[in-house]
């Protein structure tokens, strides 16, 4: 047990995916895993072990920020030992050619958040990056879907309510799309030596204001998540 899990040891999997809000990890328990069983209700952020495909996979939701993510994973990999880890967000749109429905794998993530400045004593900007392995399989496989998927650098802000957006900014550095936790989830990673990759759906366009209805939203949220399945258990 740790201080926000209430699982035993061996309760969670090596692997396991990881939604910002805890009931889109009830979602793809129920709907995607066999056998799933609840490991965590403390403070309602539910974790579940099951298996998919005859693998077996956690769901842990994370909380919405770095704060909170932090907490979460840094539990997984010091008292679990989880060494994939999966991130399965929304995130909201900047660039043109990117639509809502589309899925994007953060290669990397910049960030407003002071995590790397803190960890590395504000000496550098560490670059946080994807696991290359997960990454590819998760492109190979939304591509042989046939899905409108891309890679590319995300932005993984503090606050979702920004006193000073600037998108237009970002969109001319080629960030594709904003979020909130994919930086810490990388950093916090390669810190413990384990695998991180986000797949993220674009549920809204900050820009044009297009959104997805919540039935558009959950057929893509499956997309996502089968994407993340087959590229974790490759
Ligand atoms: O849908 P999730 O995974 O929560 O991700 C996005 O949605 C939340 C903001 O609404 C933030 O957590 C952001 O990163
Ligand atoms: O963090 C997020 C997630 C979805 N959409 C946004 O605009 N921001």
């Amino acid at each position: 047990m740790s201080i926000h899990i209430e699982a035993k040891e061996n309760e969670i999997a090596e692997t396991v995916l990881l939604p910002g809000d805890p009931l889109r990890a009830k979602y793809i328990a129920e709907t995607f895993l066999e056998d799933a069983k609840l490991y965590n209700k403390v403070r309602n952020m539910f974790g579940y072990t099951g298996t998919y495909k005859g693998k077996r996979v956690s769901v842990q939701g994370t909380g919405m920020g770095v704060p909170s993510i932090s907490i979460y994973i840094n539990e997984l990999m010091q008292s679990y030992n989880v060494q994939n880890l999966i991130r399965v967000g929304t995130c909201g749109a900047i660039q043109k050619d990117v639509k809502v429905r589309d899925v994007i794998l953060a290669m990397t993530a910049s960030t407003d958040s002071t995590i790397n400045r803190t960890i590395f004593n504000g000496t550098i900007d560490y670059a946080p990056t994807a696991d290359f392995e997960l990454l590819k399989n998760a492109y190979d496989l939304g591509t042989e879907k046939g899905l409108a998927i891309k890679a590319g650098n995300v932005f993984t802000a503090d606050l979702f309510y920004s006193e000073n957006p600037q998108f237009e900014k970002f969109a001319k550095f080629n960030i594709l799309a904003i979020e909130m936790e994919t930086a810490a989830l990388y950093t916090l990673a390669a810190k413990f030596g384990r695998k991180a990759l986000s797949v993220l759906t674009v549920s809204d366009h900050i820009i044009t204001g297009e959104e997805t209805t919540a039935e558009e939203r959950q057929t893509t949220f499956n997309d996502m998540i089968e994407i993340a399945l087959e590229a974790a258990i490759k």
